[in-house]
């Protein structure tokens, strides 16, 4: 992703405290019950000690016992609470940021889609999320407890020997430039394996999404490389980060030694020079000592924060690209909702600055009802009127208006529920037929199912699946045919009872009776509802009540299929060769 969308992203941990904040008062328990679990721990020994010496005056321990044996099970009883509990918590921050991070993506605008690796977002959505789950107990928690510990034996230290505290303090100080140094890195380094992380993500969509081709291709050596080269930099940059984190971990420890030999040290000078008694001293060392825990616990959690800050940059940089504005969905037109009429002024567009005009003044009118058929030559715009109406796009200059309104003045869920949209490679998703037929309308009944089945002559195929319209047709499911999936993508559009239709027609061949059925149904559709088609076949034009003939990103003649095959040289050569195989 670019620098400019990645300007202006808050620092990670803000993020991080967005996710928290709805879970603090439970992490804020779960912190609390393993304090709580380490000080019941510490009057253990205490406990231990007095049935011993209990025992060695042949006193009854029956009293000690129980106390030992309720503080265990207490111990045990609240340590398992308090891990449950921060656990739970941490994952729900994971859920919270994969609910933000999927509901975000879903709204993605398309040229943001465009410039993305499908499967690097995947990989934030679900692996950098995951990596929340450490931050959250571990850093939020060591950071808070750890520094709690912290703060109070600073306190009693200083309380002992002020002189003592400066020069452990500044033990610590020059351990702490030392981390000043190291942290970054393990910061860069977690940033980089979790980025070889996406481009793995991103080379496995490509591969699954097209082994066919990979395979037919024998192209498998060459891709195998490409995905373990990826692996094999992430795991190289957790290497690293590993490297760095144990450097982290040791240079604290051997801070807290170093402290302790200099407290002895200066502590001995004192004690000779008669500045402190000895018994300051020891409880000084004590002190030091108590020191390390805490202290190893904060750098801990500053370096396991490391890599959860390169997961939340990850997660920001995706929450920055564009998106559309989170709406309510609309309702659907109504069954008697009249068909829409639609117009183009001088519309001009590119896909982006640094690519060529697409179209170059676009200017046509479409009235309500009726089937108006987009033809041209390859690369056109044809597809591109299409997207543009769908406001996937929007035009540098010019009007789209929709029933008379500019489609900048509609709300967008509103705009789409007007339209049904087919696209050219007409996808089918995973999943059963039924199911791909009510992603725009779960609510449709039996009875419209059947009416849009029979309407888009697919009853017979519905009847002919092995489980009807349970049977799986997506994704590894039973293949359908390219008329099939055209008229399943149409029944689909249909069960939305759009008042505009957009079909992108499919540029393969088709059979004749796949081609009739296509051809009747848009035709049967086309009465009660405006259609637009951009038209491969020429059995689809002679249909149509007008055309537009586009070339070069500009409307050269809009007329009907007697009129044009006259009146435009290229609609007669077009039409002459059935519209197949012309390229610019
Ligand atoms: N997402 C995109 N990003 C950049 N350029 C694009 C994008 N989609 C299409 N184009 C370009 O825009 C031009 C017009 O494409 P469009 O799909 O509208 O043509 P078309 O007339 O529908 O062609 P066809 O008949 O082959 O489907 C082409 O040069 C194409 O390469």
């Amino acid at each position: 992703m670019s620098n400019a969308e990645t300007a202006g992203i808050r620092p990670p941990w803000r993020l991080l405290l967005d996710y928290v904040r709805p879970h603090r008062w439970t992490l804020l328990a779960g912190a609390v019950l393993s304090l709580v679990t380490g000080a019941t721990g510490l009057l253990l020994p205490l406990v231990a000690r007095g049935l011993i010496e209990d025992l060695s005056h042949d006193r009854a321990i029956s009293g000690a016992l129980l106390t030992l044996t309720g503080l265990v099970v207490a111990n045990a009883a609240v340590g398992a609470l308090g891990s449950y509990v921060l656990r739970r918590t941490a994952e729900s921050v994971v859920l919270g940021a994969r609910r933000a991070l999927s509901s975000y993506l879903l709204r993605l605008r398309i040229p943001a889609v465009d410039r993305s690796e499908p499967g690097d977002l995947m990989a934030r959505v679900t692996s950098d999320t995951t990596l929340l789950r450490e931050v959250t107990t571990d850093s939020l928690v060591g950071l808070g407890t750890g520094g709690l510990t912290l703060a109070a034996t600073v306190v009693m230290m200083a309380l002992v020997d002020p002189v003592l505290l400066g020069v452990t303090l500044a033990v610590i100080l020059v351990a702490g430039a030392i981390l000043g140094v190291i942290v970054p890195r393990i910061n860069r380094a977690s940033r980089q394996a979790q980025d070889a992380v996406g481009v793995m993500g991103a080379s496995l969509e490509r591969v699954l999404g097209a082994l066919r081709t990979v395979k037919a291709s024998g192209a498998e050596p060459r891709e195998e490389e490409t995905l373990h080269a990826a692996a094999e930099e992430s795991w190289r940059q957790s290497v690293r980060a590993a490297k760095w984190s144990a450097a982290a971990g040791n240079t604290a420890g051997l801070a807290m030694q170093s402290a302790f030999i200099t407290v002895l040290a200066v502590g001995g000078a004192r004690v000779a020079t008669g500045a402190i008694g000895v018994g300051t001293l020891v409880a000084f060392l004590l002190y030091v000592f108590y020191l390390m825990a805490p202290i190893q616990q904060v750098v801990g959690a500053i370096t396991q924060y490391q890599t959860g800050a390169a997961a939340l940059g990850r997660i920001q940089e995706a929450l920055a690209l564009p998106a559309e504005p989170a709406a309510r969905p609309a309702p659907l037109p109504s069954p008697a909702a009249e068909p829409a009429s639609l117009s183009f002024t001088d519309v001009r567009f590119r896909y982006a600055d640094d690519l060529p005009y697409v179209h170059h003044g676009v200017t046509f009118d479409v009235p309500a009802r009726g089937m108006t058929a987009f033809v041209g030559p390859s690369g056109a715009g044809k597809t591109t009127v299409f997207s543009l109406i769908e406001r996937f796009y929007d035009p540098e200059s010019g009007t789209i208006s929709l029933d008379g309104r500019a489609l900048a003045d509609w709300e967008l869920p509103l705009l789409r529920s007007s339209i049904g949209y087919v696209e050219q490679d007409a996808p089918v998703l995973s999943g059963s037929l039924r199911a791909n037929l009510l992603l725009g309308n779960p609510e449709a009944d039996d009875d419209t199912v059947r009416r849009v089945l029979k309407t888009t002559r697919l009853d017979g195929l519905a009847d002919r699946l092995p489980q009807g319209l349970e049977t799986r047709v997506g994704h590894r499911g039973t293949k359908l045919s390219g008329g099939e999936r055209q008229r399943v993508a149409i029944a689909r559009a249909l069960l939305r009872r759009p008042r505009l239709l957009l079909l992108d027609e499919a540029t393969s061949q088709l059979d004749a009776v796949n081609e009739a059925a296509l051809r009747d149904t848009v035709a049967d559709v086309a009465r009660t509802t405006t259609v637009l088609v951009v038209a491969h076949r020429l059995s689809t034009v002679t249909t149509a009540d007008r055309i537009v003939v586009m070339d070069s990103g500009r409307v050269r003649a809009v007329g009907t299929h007697r009129e044009l095959v006259t009146g435009d040289p290229l609609y007669a050569e077009l039409a002459a060769t059935q519209f197949l195989a012309t390229a610019e």
